[in-house]
């Protein structure tokens, strides 16, 4: 018994000291240490938890293996296996970053973390939704910080909450690195795939290889190849404030405001105005590690109090550092900070930031960024390399609403189901279709609007979306964004020459085919169905065409791509028929999703048994052959599918291929084309009904009764003031 005692308060020491370890320095020194004392590597990712667990099977520990294996045993990691073959580079350990990655190592993938900063400092205090509260309690983390979300609680420090999430992924075999910054990707090359460039270079982790890549960056981060939109509304000025939590018993008396608006509690505001000439929309304080205070700041109050120099309309110009007073801002917040807990809080010290300067701060929250897509696929030399956001560098939060923490885990789990799906083998267009679907969404998630669940929440968007449809975008839609960044933002030239070697190997040796550029070498259409008879013979009769017969040709090619691979034509046939017409991008970009579609491996595949399909019921293709003396080369022998029944080569082809545009009725193709609530529109036609801006995917209100579409600002200023009137109603309970 002795001994068991005395192995159990060896084995209860460095556990114990790493749970309970606050800061991230210490955290990643004594995770070394336990590894070192129980003998694991912690390089072993796979086998690292059940090790660890074999190790330290004492009741506290093992409390904490329940809670994780009850997780981990979800059907949908299908037992750690589902993304065995995947390995993962996640860009920073902010919370998103660090909650993607636990998701990720459960999927059983290797996830390496990358994190520029050595330490985390950040006091502000989060609001919880409900269902991350339950989320985190599920990953242990009253384990880890006694106090998470004790009684009526629902926040937490942001570094609070990245140490619990840094000591979970930790435990779950992820590889974190801090002091290291990302500054871009490396293509493949010989017999490396993906990598990174890092600094320092010769940090172990740029030898990582990598297929799928995940950016948490932050707000000001944005990948190569993602682009992110600005919404601007009415100038709102925020002020987050930290002070010194000395945790007395007077401290603890001190009563949190959840909120407090202006238009709900005018007295409150106009005593504050007269009393200390501070002028304020609202206030919130809540206590963790430190008393926070965030609130949001009329202009002319902080012009009056010397806060900010000097009048500008640009917000940027307006609250540049060098127009801001500091002594002045610490003065305001202070001062808005003893008014709004009733001088309660006597002794109100400034907490230090990362610099070790007073942590107060002033942002302009007027404008939030929105990343167009969730997703990417690069593919160089053949290695396709999966992309997505998550966290504020896919949607910036609205801070009021606490939507970072609760759209940014949203989104994690959402990147975590498109993981998976590209482990388990599902062809990429798909995967990224089904991920811009559910990144709908996103922009528009409340608590209300979520299941109540909380318990049933995974990484299956149906388990937490109360009506989702994961084929709203469909995977022809996506592929503009998939195949246009390798050739447009990478190198362009050398890809452009590629392109045109690979049309030319493929088509050689066919009559009356020359391909020398990008425009008049397809005028005719029969390069077009050159190459679709290299690699697919039976889908067209070459023998039964005629060259002068343009606009019947390229019809007929762009229906059978469009068909049996999902290609949309990019231009009508007449377009092209019309040499002045040809546009090289359009035909870059067409010809490229037709070398994607045809460099993969047919037996079996999604797409040949999709074509399988076609063939066999659609009547449209169904035409019996003519026979010609027109010369063919052989077909592509590794490509040919032997084992179909012959399907009929097509002839003829349906005129139409073209769609209306939602908006103007005007003819829209694929390459100025997007679409959404099953409609599709040219880009320029897509504008806020009421203020004419240009809206994007995921960041729209349809109005199903109208049939109109509004500008998220505007959605915004709604949730805005169901928010004030939420907050005014707490507010007035108080
Ligand atoms: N001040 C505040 O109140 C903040 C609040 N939050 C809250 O956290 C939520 C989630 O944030 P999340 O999306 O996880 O983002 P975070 O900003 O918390 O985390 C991103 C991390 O990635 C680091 N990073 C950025 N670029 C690189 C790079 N090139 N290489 C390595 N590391 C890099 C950032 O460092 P660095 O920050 O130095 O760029 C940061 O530590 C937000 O919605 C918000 O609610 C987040 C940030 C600030």
């Amino acid at each position: 018994q002795t001994a068991s005692r005395s192995r159990e308060q060896r084995q209860t020491g460095p556990v114990d000291v790493f749970g309970h370890a606050p800061s991230c320095e210490e955290v990643m020194q004594h995770f070394a240490d336990l590894c070192r004392q129980l003998d694991i590597d912690p390089k072993d990712f796979r086998n690292f938890y059940t090790q660890l667990k074999e190790k330290l099977n004492y009741w506290k520990a093992k409390a904490l293996w329940s809670k994780l294996d009850k997780r981990a045993s979800h059907a949908d990691y299908q037992q750690g296996k589902a993304c065995t073959k995947n390995k993962c580079l996640v860009l920073g350990a902010g919370p998103c970053g660090l909650r993607v990655a636990i998701e990720l190592a459960l999927l059983g993938a290797q996830v390496v973390v990358l994190e520029k900063r050595e330490s985390f400092s950040r006091n502000n205090v989060l609001h919880l939704w409900p269902y991350t509260i339950c989320d985190l309690r599920g990953l242990g983390a009253k384990k880890f910080y006694g106090k998470f979300c004790s009684g009526s609680l629902d926040h937490i420090s942001i570094r609070q909450l990245q140490l619990i999430l840094l000591k979970v992924s930790l435990l779950l075999g992820v590889e974190v690195n801090t002091g290291v910054e990302f500054q871009g990707l490396i293509e493949p090359s010989g017999e490396n795939g993906w990598m990174a460039k890092l600094q320092p270079r010769s940090h172990p982790a740029s030898a990582f290889q990598f297929d799928v890549f995940i950016s948490a960056g932050g707000g000001r981060f944005v990948p190569d190849g993602f682009k992110h939109k600005e919404l601007r509304g009415k100038l709102a000025i925020g002020i987050t404030a930290n002070f010194v939590n000395g945790n007395t018993a007077a401290e603890a008396q001190v009563a949190e405001i959840s909120g407090v608006a202006r238009i709900y509690n005018q007295k409150f505001f106009q005593e504050l105005l007269t009393e200390t000439g501070i002028d304020l929309e609202n206030i919130v304080y809540y206590k963790d590690d430190t008393h926070y205070f965030v609130m949001t700041a009329k202009k002319k109050s902080l012009l009056k109090k010397g806060v900010i120099k000097q009048d500008y309309s640009d917000a940027e110009q307006l609250l540049a550092p060098e127009n801001v007073d500091h002594e002045a801002l610490c003065h305001y917040a202070h001062d808005a900070a003893h008014f709004s807990t009733g001088g309660k809080l006597s002794d109100l010290e400034f907490a230090q930031n990362h610099a070790n300067q007073p942590d107060v701060a002033m942002f302009d929250f007027t404008c939030m960024h929105r990343a167009e897509n969730a997703s990417l696929v690069r593919e160089r030399r053949g290695r396709k390399l999966l992309m997505g956001l998550v966290g504020d560098c896919l949607v910036e939060p609205f801070w009021p609403l606490g939507t970072g923490i609760a759209r940014g885990f949203m989104a994690a789990f959402d990147t975590a189901w498109m993981v998976r799906s590209w482990g388990m083998g599902v062809p990429h267009f798909k995967v990224l279709a089904e991920r811009e679907s559910i990144y709908q969404l996103l922009s528009q998630t409340t608590p209300e609007n979520t299941s109540k669940n909380y318990a049933a929440y995974s990484i299956n968007p149906k388990t937490r979306y109360q009506s989702v449809n994961l084929s709203s975008i469909q995977p022809h839609q996506v592929s503009t964004v998939i195949l246009l960044f390798p050739f447009l933002f990478v190198d362009s030239v050398s890809g452009f020459e590629e392109l045109l070697k690979w049309c030319q190997k493929h088509t050689s040796g066919y009559e009356d085919v020359n391909i020398k550029d990008f425009t008049q070498s397809w005028r005719s259409g029969l390069a077009l169905c050159a190459l679709i008879h290299h690699f697919r013979p039976k889908l067209i009769d070459m023998a039964s065409l005629d060259k002068s017969n343009i606009v019947h040709n390229n019809q007929l090619a762009f229906s059978v791509l469009e068909k049996e691979l999902g290609i949309p034509p990019v231009m009508s046939p007449s377009d092209l028929a019309n040499s002045e017409h040809i546009d090289r991008l359009s035909m870059v970009l067409y010809l490229t999703q037709v070398r994607s579609a045809f460099s993969v491996p047919t037996k079996g595949n999604f797409i040949y048994l999709a074509s399988l399909y076609w063939l066999c019921c659609s009547p449209a293709l169904s035409q019996p052959s003519s026979s010609s003396s027109r010369q063919t080369p052989p077909v592509s022998p590794e490509l040919a599918p032997d084992m179909a029944p012959e399907p009929e080569p097509c002839t003829s082809v349906p005129m139409t291929n073209s769609e209306e545009c939602y908006f103007c009725g005007q003819r829209v193709y694929v390459l100025e084309r997007i679409s959404a609530e099953g409609k599709f529109f040219h880009r320029s036609c897509f504008n806020c009904h009421r203020c004419g801006i240009t809206l994007r995917l995921g960041g729209y209100t349809f109005d199903q009764n109208t049939g109109k579409f509004y500008c998220e600002l505007h959605s915004e200023e709604l949730e805005r003031a169901e928010t004030s009137c939420k907050v005014g109603h707490r507010a007035q309970q108080m």
